[in-house]
Formats: C-alpha cells, sequence, structure tokens
C-alpha cells in the first residue's frame, strides 16, 4: 500500500468542523495523506507524517469533489430549440420532456452509454466526483430497463424515475400509466435502482399518483426522493417528508409550512438554480430555508431540457449571487450537502475513511467559486486517490 502526501495547500475545505473552522472545517496551510483510495490523514502541513510517495499543490485551496445528487444524463437528442423559444418567451411545461422519450427510445444501448460517459467527463472537468443519475426518458419496462444498464454501468447512484411523463401512447390517461409504472415497470426495474423519484408537478402526476409510485418503489425495497414545487406550488414536499425521502428537489414554489415540514425532518431540500436559470422561473429560497435549519443541498441538475449544464462552480455562483447563500454555505451544499442528499458518508468530506475525491483549485480560497464566475478554476482532480484529470497548459511560443 503506498501512502502519499498531498501538500502545498493554501486552505483545505474538510467539511469536518472537528479538523477546522467553521462548518466547512477549515484548515489553513494544510496536508492530507491518502493511501489506496482513502484519505488516511488530515491536518496542518507542520505536522504531516512521512509517506512513499508526495504531491505539492503549490498553495491552492483543496475542496472535497462536488456531489451531484441530482442528474438526468442517461438521454438522447437536443433541445436546444427550445431552450433559444423560451429565451424568447415561451414557458416551460412539463411536456417538453416528452422529445426527449421519442430520442431516448430510438437510441442504442452504446449511444446512451457514449453520452453519458461525455457527460460524466464533463463533470469530473469541473470539480464533480460523485453523480447520482435517473432514468425516467424511457417510459416503458424496456426502455426503462436499458436506461438504467446504462446508468449503473457508469455510475453507484442510480434512481428509477418512474413517472417523470405519460408517455404518447397513454396520453390523456396518466391514471393508466401509473398503474403500469406500478405494476410492470417498478416491479421489473428496481432491482436496478437504489433509489424512486417522481415528477409531482401540474401536467406530471398529482399527490395521490405520486404518492402510489412511491410507495410501490419503497415496497419493493428503494428509498425515494422526489421533484417537488418547481414550477407551481404543490404537495411534493409535504408529500417528500410523509414518505421519510432522502430530498426533494427544485423547492422554489413553497410556502411556510413547507419549510416548517423540512424543518421538522430528514429530507434534505435539494436546489438547482441551473433549472431555474434555463427556464426563467423563480429562484427558491434558500435563505429561509436555511435559516429556518433545513439541510440545503445545491445540484447542477444536468439533463436537455431545463438544465444542460454539468458546471457546479456556476451554480454555486447563482446561489451566491441570486439565491443570497454565502459562498460557505454554497460550498458545503455542493459538497456535503450532495452526500446528505444520497445518504453517504464517505463523500463531500476530506477527513480520515472517507473517500480520497479531492479538487485543487487555481485559487488560493473556496471563495474564489464565486467570486470568479464563469472562470475554469478547477485545476486537478483526484477520485478514490486516483488523480483524474489535471488542467493543461496554455502554451506561449
Ligand atoms: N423537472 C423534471 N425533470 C427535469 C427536467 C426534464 C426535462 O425537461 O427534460 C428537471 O429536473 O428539471
Ligand atoms: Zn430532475
Amino acid at each position: 500500500m503506498t501512502s502519499t502526501l498531498l501538500t502545498g495547500i493554501s486552505e483545505l475545505v474538510t467539511n469536518d468542523p472537528g479538523l477546522g473552522r467553521g462548518k466547512l472545517g477549515i484548515v489553513d496551510e494544510a496536508a492530507v495523506v491518502i493511501e489506496d483510495d482513502a484519505v488516511v490523514w488530515v491536518g496542518p502541513a507542520a505536522e504531516a507524517p512521512s509517506t512513499d510517495a508526495k504531491h505539492d499543490f503549490h498553495g491552492r485551496a483543496v475542496l472535497p469533489g462536488f456531489v451531484e445528487s441530482h442528474s438526468h444524463m442517461v438521454f438522447s437528442g437536443d433541445r436546444s430549440e427550445e431552450f433559444a423559444a423560451r429565451m424568447a418567451g415561451e414557458k416551460y411545461t412539463a411536456g417538453g420532456i416528452r422529445g426527449t422519450v421519442k430520442h431516448t427510445r430510438q437510441a442504442s444501448e452504446e449511444e446512451l452509454r457514449a453520452n453519458m460517459r461525455r457527460l460524466l467527463d464533463e463533470s469530473l472537468r469541473s470539480g464533480t466526483t460523485t453523480v447520482e443519475c435517473k432514468s425516467g426518458y424511457g417510459q416503458s419496462v424496456e426502455a426503462e430497463l436499458r436506461s438504467l444498464e446504462v446508468a449503473r454501468s457508469l455510475t453507484d447512484e442510480v434512481t428509477l424515475l418512474a413517472a417523470h411523463v405519460v408517455p404518447p401512447e397513454y396520453e390523456g390517461d396518466t391514471e393508466e400509466y401509473v398503474r403500469v409504472a406500478c405494476e410492470e415497470i417498478i416491479p421489473r426495474c428496481a432491482p436496478l435502482a437504489r433509489w424512486i423519484d417522481v415528477f409531482c408537478e401540474q401536467g406530471a402526476f398529482d399527490e395521490d399518483q405520486s404518492r402510489r409510485v412511491l410507495q410501490t418503489g419503497i415496497d419493493h425495497g428503494l428509498t425515494p426522493r422526489v421533484h417537488g414545487n418547481q414550477l407551481h406550488q404543490g404537495p411534493g414536499v409535504r408529500l417528500a417528508v410523509e414518505l421519510g425521502a432522502a430530498s426533494v428537489d427544485h423547492v422554489v414554489h413553497i410556502d411556510s409550512e413547507d419549510i416548517e415540514a423540512l424543518a421538522g425532518s430528514e429530507t434534505v431540500a435539494t436546489l438547482l438554480p441551473g433549472a431555474d436559470f434555463s427556464t426563467r422561473n423563480a429562484y427558491p429560497d434558500a435563505r429561509g430555508l436555511i435559516d429556518a435549519g433545513v439541510t440545503v443541498a445545491l445540484g447542477a441538475d444536468c439533463n436537455p431540457g431545463t438544465s444542460y449544464t454539468t458546471n457546479m462552480p456556476f451554480c454555486i455562483a447563482i446561489a451566491v449571487r441570486d439565491l443570497h447563500m454565502t459562498a460557505d454555505e454554497a460550498v458545503w451544499a455542493a459538497t456535503a450537502g450532495g452526500a446528505r442528499a444520497l445518504r453517504r458518508d464517505d463523500v463531500g468530506v476530506v477527513r480520515p475513511g472517507a473517500r480520497a475525491d479531492l479538487m485543487a483549485l487555481d485559487a488560493p480560497n473556496h471563495l474564489h467559486l464565486a467570486y470568479r464566475p464563469g472562470v475554469p478554476l478547477i485545476s486537478s482532480v483526484w477520485q478514490a486517490g486516483r488523480l483524474k484529470y489535471s488542467a493543461s497548459e496554455v502554451k506561449h511560443d
């Protein structure tokens, strides 16, 4: 077993208040020792133990890799025209998902896998080392099975989004599609997933239909997560809390009772500001949620309809500028918050025993993630103890 000392760290974000300052557990002039895929030591560089090898970050800030707890990366097709129409004044509706269902059903498994791999590589280059991925653009037994096979070949965090939209063959008969989802899709697909999700929204699935889908998933061993309150005030948040969901995601159109329900629960509120940006939706009341004691995660929500970005630093910048989160809150939400939303304690933190998922910034501290929006600050990314990405240098001839 080779031990490697990571040193030259101007500021280390550990997300463990027992290791350093504040909620981010910051250690200045820090070092980290990794062995195989795990962190084995964290502390001030001056106290670092001797190791077999050494890597110098030359004064960069180092953080845990981002934990993306909400993505839809198994799809085919392009909806740039829909985006352009929205920017020209059209409203986003759940119906746009059907176009992606059509293309995804027509694509080969290899095409779907190549597309997801491309998006995962893109995520990694912007610092993301853990990615949850949903099905939901198949909406038939065969197409959902294929989507889940693709997702689980590339990530451990796989979600069966059995009810994302009513597919064209059941148009006008949502009840019949919910029956198919509960009696056919979920029983066949559940062994391939960890989570069950539903789009609880006007134009998608109502409270009762969403409850049946989630409960069927629970009966088949899956843990619920919910798309709720994205486009309208509705029952999503309260349903998520009632069923003990790990997370309710979007939570834009909420009231004080929703906040109260979340504050007294184990359900994380996952904010997806990239989707609100690209749909010209309102932004969620992050301050109201955080100040009430709700655990908040940030996700990029990569999907072809509402948020075709994998870039967590972009979401952090919006969260700070427009959701009025502090940079510390936004960085925590994109790392430890995402881990909470996935009920994981081995990622989103840098402490002994955690998986060695780290990123170095071309910056002296984490504030630069919000302070320098749009700038590719990610200098290198380590996943499970291996250097997976290193930014190339500009050539000066
Ligand atoms: N809101 C539902 N699902 C996706 C959008 C899917 C789509 O438009 O293709 C989301 O998280 O924003
Ligand atoms: Zn989504």
